[in-house]
Formats: structure tokens, C-alpha cells, sequence
């Protein structure tokens, strides 16, 4: 008998993520082998980008293959972060359709037959957010996260209509993918950078309410540093976005400052 064909792969940044990979990988397949659910599991493949964590990993990926589970792991040992694991899990899925989720648990792997089902050819875009009615962040997120994510979202709001850029939970079809020129693979925010960069039109932008929930083994690995990378981002992709506008505005500053410095002369 040929096998299915696959058209979704989920794909994991993971860095020393090791005791949430099993209850990931199994609860992503039981919501996909739900009567109900959208997508049939034999067409999903869940894709692990491990950055070298020598946690045991790789041996636990091995054992969930074992028992009949479509999940591999690539272990990078040159590279490091989660927005260039991301691109890198792209490059490697089978699937046209590719959702990002973390591992931690955080992104409910319950959501995940729900967000590859709303990819489509005209929505090549999908967003969990949790902006919207009826979710809500877990009660236990501490209070300064949710100061720098609302920080971090309204600093993006002129560079794009979705509501939860941020949210790490997000699919592109592979098509609009392979648009993407010049991604910036630094930091964390790789689905913004994807917005912009590839051309995704509002109304291609699918959205998925979630209720993110409390990382369940292991820590964030958000640091300072990730934080400045994010300001160097947004400064990069006003650039990208704005330039032409920020031209003219320069060249007429410019202008109105020579007008009035004559002006003042000639009065003088
Ligand atoms: N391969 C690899 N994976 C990484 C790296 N750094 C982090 N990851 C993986 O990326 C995922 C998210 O990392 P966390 O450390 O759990 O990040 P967070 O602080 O919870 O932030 C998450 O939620 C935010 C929403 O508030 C998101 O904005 C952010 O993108 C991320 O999804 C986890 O699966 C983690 O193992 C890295 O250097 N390399
Ligand atoms: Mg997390």
C-alpha cells in the first residue's frame, strides 16, 4: 500500500526541550486522530529544529518514531535561535502547509488540526491569537511578560493589521513562503518579518483565537538580548515598509528648513 501523502508539517523550534517533546508530539496526533478533526493525521509530519540541546532529545524522538509517530529532528550544531530553526524547519517540511509552535506547550498542540485546516490558497497566511473573544492568557503569565508583549505588539501596529503578531503560533503556505526575501532571522519574531516581507495581504491572514497557556517544563529562553534584537527588527521592517515615505519626509524637512533659514536672512 503507497503511503499518504503530506501535505502539513509542524514545525518545533526546541532548545533544551526534551521532557515536553513526548506529551507534544502524542497530544498533537490524538487531536488529529479526533473523529472531528479537519486534517487527517497520516498527512501531518511534526518536524523537531533542535539547536545540539545533548538533553536526550534525539533518543526520545527516536522512540516516539518506534511507536508509529511521523516526527524527526534536525539538530543544528552551527547555528542557534528560534527565528532561524523556524526557517529552517520551512526549507525542510514536505507539506504545503507549515504551522510554527512552540514546544513548551504554551501554543495547545489541541489547536493545531484547527490552524493547519484554515491555511488555504487564498488564506496563505494563519494566526493564533489571543487577542479575541472568548481566550485568554493563563492567569499564571507574570505580569511583566504581559507588559513587554503588549510593548512589542503596539510597536508593530503600523506595520500590520494582525492582531497578535507575536503570538509565535502561526502557519504559511509554503508558496507564500518561498516569496520571502532577505527574512531576518535573528531573535524570535520570524512570522512578523514574514508579514511584511512576503507580501501578505490582510485579507490572506486567517485568525485563530488560543488561549496561550504556562510553559510546562523547562524556561523561556526570552532574554534581554532577544529584546534588542526585536527594536533592531522593528527599525529594519519600518525601513522596508516606510523608506519611500521617510525619503520625502527628510527631503521636505530639508526643504522647509532652507525656506525659513532664507526667510530669516532676508528679514535680518
Ligand atoms: N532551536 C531553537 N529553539 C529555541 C531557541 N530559543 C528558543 N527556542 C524554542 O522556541 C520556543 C519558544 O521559546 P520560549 O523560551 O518558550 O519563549 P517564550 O518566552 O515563551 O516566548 C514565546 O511566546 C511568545 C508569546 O508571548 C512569543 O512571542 C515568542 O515568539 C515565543 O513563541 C521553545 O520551543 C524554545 O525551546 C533557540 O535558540 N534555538
Ligand atoms: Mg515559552
Amino acid at each position: 500500500m503507497s503511503r499518504p501523502t503530506i501535505h502539513y508539517s509542524v514545525i518545533v523550534p526546541a532548545y533544551k526541550e526534551n521532557g515536553n517533546i513526548r506529551p507534544l508530539v502524542t497530544r498533537i496526533y490524538n487531536a488529529l486522530r479526533q473523529y472531528d478533526s479537519p486534517v487527517p493525521a497520516d498527512q501531518v509530519e511534526v518536524i523537531i529544529v533542535d539547536d545540539n540541546s545533548r538533553d536526550g532529545s534525539v533518543e526520545n524522538v527516536q522512540s516516539l518514531q518506534q511507536e508509529g509517530y511521523n516526527v524527526r529532528i534536525i539538530v543544528r550544531t552551527t547555528e542557534r535561535g528560534l527565528s532561524s530553526a523556524v526557517v529552517r524547519g520551512f526549507q525542510e517540511a514536505v507539506g504545503d502547509n507549515m504551522l510554527c509552535m512552540d514546544a513548551d506547550l504554551q501554543h495547545p498542540p489541541e489547536y493545531v488540526p484547527s490552524m493547519l485546516a484554515a491555511m488555504s490558497p487564498s488564506a496563505t497566511f494563519v494566526l493564533g491569537t489571543r487577542y479575541a473573544k472568548g481566550v485568554e492568557m493563563d492567569k499564571d503569565w507574570p505580569l511583566y511578560r504581559r507588559v513587554i508583549s503588549s510593548g512589542a505588539r503596539l510597536l508593530a501596529l503600523p506595520l500590520t493589521t494582525a492582531s497578535d503578531p507575536m503570538s509565535g503560533f502561526f502557519g504559511v503556505r509554503k508558496e507564500a513562503f518561498l516569496k520571502a526575501r532577505n527574512l531576518n532571522s535573528q531573535g524570535f519574531k520570524i512570522a512578523l518579518d514574514l508579514l511584511i516581507k512576503a507580501h501578505i495581504a490582510p485579507q490572506a491572514i486567517a485568525e485563530v483565537p488560543f488561549s496561550f497557556g504556562v510553559r510546562a517544563e523547562g524556561e523561556s529562553k526570552l532574554t534581554g538580548k532577544v529584546m534588542i534584537k526585536y527594536l533592531e527588527q522593528l527599525a529594519e521592517l519600518y525601513w522596508y515598509k516606510f523608506s519611500f515615505l521617510i525619503v520625502i519626509f527628510v527631503i521636505v524637512a530639508v526643504i522647509a528648513l532652507i525656506w525659513v533659514a532664507q526667510s530669516f536672512l532676508e528679514s535680518a
